[in-house]
């Protein structure tokens, strides 16, 4: 069987990276993408284990070989996911998460249209300005873009299929956790119904 593609976004901030690391921290059967882009690394952001980090021109040649599964401009800078860092391991039957923006989660529902997408919101503006400053990693002006691009992001929280509010931390912990279980008990339920096991089982034969 394959596995399940999952895809968490948000706006910039919102916890998305802390509610998945803790919930992979938990999950054994889920594989998290390493994204290539071309942003500079954050002090503490290590080479292929936060992101591939690559130049804008390298990009640009993995977009010309059509090496991407998704790409898009984000805050200014390419972030993409590559066709290797998904599709092998989806054949494998191993579940894999994107944590992409709406535009890449967009990409990736045509591709694969039964993929299971969360969106987390914060539980309010100023909170998600708060929680840019308290990471204390990106200089004022990024957080003022980043902040100011965050109402067009979150308008398109109804594109996805759950939509977590990321306001008590274990909470939304919780609710990430369930859904990821509960997606995969409800594609073997449609397995098993596609196998006419039950129509066997009630038959008079
Ligand atoms: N429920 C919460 N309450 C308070 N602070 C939180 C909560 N969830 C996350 N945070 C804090 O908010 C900050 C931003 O979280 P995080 O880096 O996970 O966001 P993100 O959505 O992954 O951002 P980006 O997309 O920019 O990488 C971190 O300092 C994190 O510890
Ligand atoms: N479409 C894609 N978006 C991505 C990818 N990897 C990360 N992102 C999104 O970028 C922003 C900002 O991330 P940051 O690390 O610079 O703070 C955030 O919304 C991510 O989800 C990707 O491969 N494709």
């Amino acid at each position: 069987m394959r596995g399940t593609l999952f895809i968490v976004a948000a706006p910039s901030g919102a916890g998305k990276s802390s509610i998945v690391n803790a919930c992979l921290g938990r999950d054994a059967n889920i594989a998290l993408s390493i994204s290539f882009t071309s942003r500079a690394p954050r002090p503490g952001e290590r080479h292929a284990e936060h992101y591939h980090f690559i130049s804008e021109a390298q990009f640009q040649a993995m977009i010309d070989a059509g090496e991407f599964f998704e790409h898009a401009r984000v805050h200014g800078d390419w972030k993409g996911t590559a066709r290797q860092s998904v599709e092998p391991l989806l054949a494998q039957g191993k579940d894999v998460l994107l944590e992409i923006d709406w535009q890449g989660a967009r990409q990736v529902r045509e591709r694969v249209p039964d993929a299971v997408s969360v969106f987390i919101l914060p539980p309010s503006r100023a909170a998600l300005e708060e929680r840019m400053r308290k990471r204390g990693q990106d200089s004022e002006a990024t957080i003022a873009q980043r902040f100011a691009a965050a109402r067009e992001e979150m308008s398109h929280y109804g594109e996805f299929d759950y939509v977590i509010v990321n306001e008590h931390f274990d909470n939304a912990v919780g609710d990430m956790c369930a859904i990821f279980t509960a997606s995969r008990l409800r594609k073997d339920v449609q397995v098993v119904r596609h196998a006419g096991l039950i129509t066997a089982l009630l038959s008079d034969e």
